[in-house]
């Protein structure tokens, strides 16, 4: 395992440094164009005063107005560019580290917060990026040189302006910081939002058929009222940003008029200077009040970019992520297990203890065992979805540990035990583990799971769209078509989880016919609950509470294990008369309809 490398936006920024500077350099020219124009207004103003012809200072006046125009839309465009291939980079980084993550890690996660954080905090970094670094990037320059201009005219009413503007600065960015924390709140409880739906959305028929409609419509309901109320106290915060400018601003006017005029009449102050003084103040608030509201735009923003951090330090897969090629397997067992132990971080006792078995490369391997005995579990380490606590796992001789990540998961084809199938045709699932899977191969393994009659039937056969998890097929079409698509990448090691837990008794024998070709040339191990799918075995491995507990084929194992026998004997036991005869006795409301309320979910 390794820690995903830090993830910032100033590391992001790097990439754009030229985007960047071009936007700073427009917003720069852009605010000393619209500084000059109360000096040309100025020249016009004392032209006409003077009687002299304002038609220079106008010309002038006008291309000042065009170009700043021009400016301040480059600037915008360049900055919002900017923002867009920030976040387009930002949002690249996050799938390719989500992709790579460690699954245990990964699945530590709600998928619903996953989501949010991926499309709606990525959705408002962008906002922050583009119009609010915009926005403050143009208004410092033009607060700057408004600042530098009023020095120039008068000092002491800098001063006082200072003073009130500065107040209510301090005031603006003591709420500023308190947006972004409490920006974090509302993006937390939008995530549990988002969260809340989703589980809702995956568990429908069981939300309906259990009544819960009302039940989960409240919970729903608690949960956005909690990111209302965040997200309103944050607008609350936000909107106290303007207030607070506009009355340092009036009270900055007030004091410069006052104390300005009184400068005048005692002849220590120019009326012209005294009206550009003002003039530069009614310039100074708008681009202060742009830079106040951008910086609490910037914090929410803020806000979104350290969730998103979060994301970027999953830990990530160890091994290179390159594109994978053929592994050509090695001669011995295609899988041992050497003294391996191994227990989830969530849970308090081991999963697997010590345990040693072979998987040869060729023939049909078999583990059976009662619900929980780790049976899953080992595959999981064979894909190295995990890795052992102790012990080793070999393929074909070589510790998986030390093999390339994208090797270990070419030699394996697995076929799991929920949801095999994702959104998309039936050709985008068969041919996802093998994109340039040819129609024979494509053919030849629907053949083989004896799909293709079912296929031929759909209305758009290979490009039927399916639903999420393979919607649109029974049960036991959709596991074949996993196992298809584990057949078609043409793995040297098949695993097979609860494979034929769907299907009916004629399929099941088909694919028992399938399994047994297939395993002619390469090792097939599968997990089976059904004996009768794996008693021709070549062997099979008993497990119990995360030990192997006994290895060997089905008559020798029916001999020397009592485990198995009573498995094998459970299953293929008549069911008992009393269970065939004895019927429920009839409640008192049997035949009518059920009263209200006897449903009390
Ligand atoms: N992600 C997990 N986190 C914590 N504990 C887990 C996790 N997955 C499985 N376990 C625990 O590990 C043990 C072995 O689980 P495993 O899924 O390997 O059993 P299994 O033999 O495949 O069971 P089944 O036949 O019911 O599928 C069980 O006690 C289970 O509760």
């Amino acid at each position: 395992m390794r820690d995903a490398p830090v993830f910032d936006v100033r590391h992001v920024l790097r990439g754009h440094r030229r985007r960047l500077a071009a936007g700073l350099t427009l917003g720069l020219l852009a605010a000393c164009v619209s500084l000059l124009q109360p000096l040309v207004i100025g020249r016009i103003i004392q032209a006409v005063s003077s009687g002299g012809s304002p038609g220079g200072p106008i010309l002038l006046a006008a291309v000042l107005f065009a170009t700043g125009a021009v400016l301040s839309g480059l600037h915008g465009y360049t900055m919002g560019t900017l923002g867009e291939n920030l976040v387009f980079d930002i949002r690249g980084e996050l799938a390719r580290r989500v992709l790579r993550a460690r699954l245990p890690d990964l699945q530590r996660w709600a998928e619903g917060d996953l989501l949010n954080r991926l499309v709606t905090d990525t959705s408002m970094a962008r906002v922050t990026m583009s119009s609010a670094l915009a926005g403050v990037t143009s208004s410092v320059f033009s607060v700057l040189g408004c600042l530098t201009l009023m020095a120039l005219i008068d000092l002491r009413l800098l001063a006082v302006t200072a003073g009130c503007l500065g107040a209510a600065s301090v005031v603006s960015v003591v709420l500023a910081r308190r947006i972004r924390k409490q920006a974090v709140v509302n993006r937390m409880d939008t995530g549990r939002y988002a969260t809340a739906v989703d589980r809702v959305l995956g568990g429908m028929s069981t939300v309906k058929s259990s009544c819960a409609e009302a039940r989960e419509a409240d919970a729903l309901d608690g949960l956005a009222g909690q990111a209302r109320r965040s997200g309103i106290r944050v607008s609350v915060m936000a909107a106290g940003l303007s207030p607070a400018i506009n009355v340092g601003s009036q009270i900055a006017l007030t004091a410069v008029v006052a104390w300005g005029m009184a400068r005048v009449a005692a002849g220590d102050l120019s009326l012209a200077a005294l009206s550009a003084f003002i003039m530069y103040l009614f310039y100074l608030v708008s681009p202060l009040l742009t830079t106040f509201t951008s910086i609490g735009r910037l914090q929410q923003g803020r806000a979104a970019i350290d969730r998103l951090k979060e994301v970027a330090s999953l830990p990530q897969e160890s091994g290179p992520a390159v594109p994978a090629t053929r592994a050509r397997p090695r001669s011995g067992p295609a899988v041992e297990f050497e003294g391996v132990s191994f227990r989830y971080r969530e849970s308090g006792r081991n999963a697997l203890h010590e345990v040693s078995f072979g998987v040869p490369a060729r023939g049909l391997t078999a583990i059976v065992g009662p619900s929980g005995a780790g049976k899953s579990t080992l595959f999981r380490l064979v894909e190295r979805f995990y890795e052992p606590d102790s012990g080793r796992v070999l393929l074909y001789g070589a510790d998986a540990a030390s093999m390339p990540l994208h090797r270990v998961r070419r030699l394996t084809g697995h076929v799991e035990q929920d949801h095999p199938l994702m959104r998309g045709t039936v050709r985008d699932n068969l041919v996802y583990a093998c994109p340039s899977a040819g129609e024979d191969d494509i053919a030849e393994a629907l053949r083989l799971v004896r799909l293709d009659r079912a296929v031929e039937r759909l209305p758009e056969r290979l490009d039927t769209e399916l639903g999420d998890g393979g919607r649109g097929l029974s049960g036991g079409e959709r596991q074949r078509l996993a196992v298809a698509r584990a057949l078609l990448s043409r793995p040297s090691i098949v695993l097979l989880d609860e494979a034929s837990a769907n299907l009916d008794a004629d399929t099941e024998a088909e694919l028992r016919g399938v399994v047994a070709s297939i395993s002619r040339e390469r090792a097939v191990v599968t997990i089976a609950h059904r004996l009768s799918t794996v008693m021709e075995a070549d062997r099979i491995v008993v497990m119990e509470d995360g030990r192997v507990r006994a290895v060997g084929t089905h008559r020798d194992l029916m001999r020397r294990d009592d485990l198995y026998r009573r498995l094998v004997v459970q299953q293929f036991a008549p069911i008992p008369e009393t269970h065939v005869l004895a019927a429920p006795s009839p409640g008192p409301d049997e035949g009518e309809a059920r009263p209200a309320g006897t449903c009390r979910r």
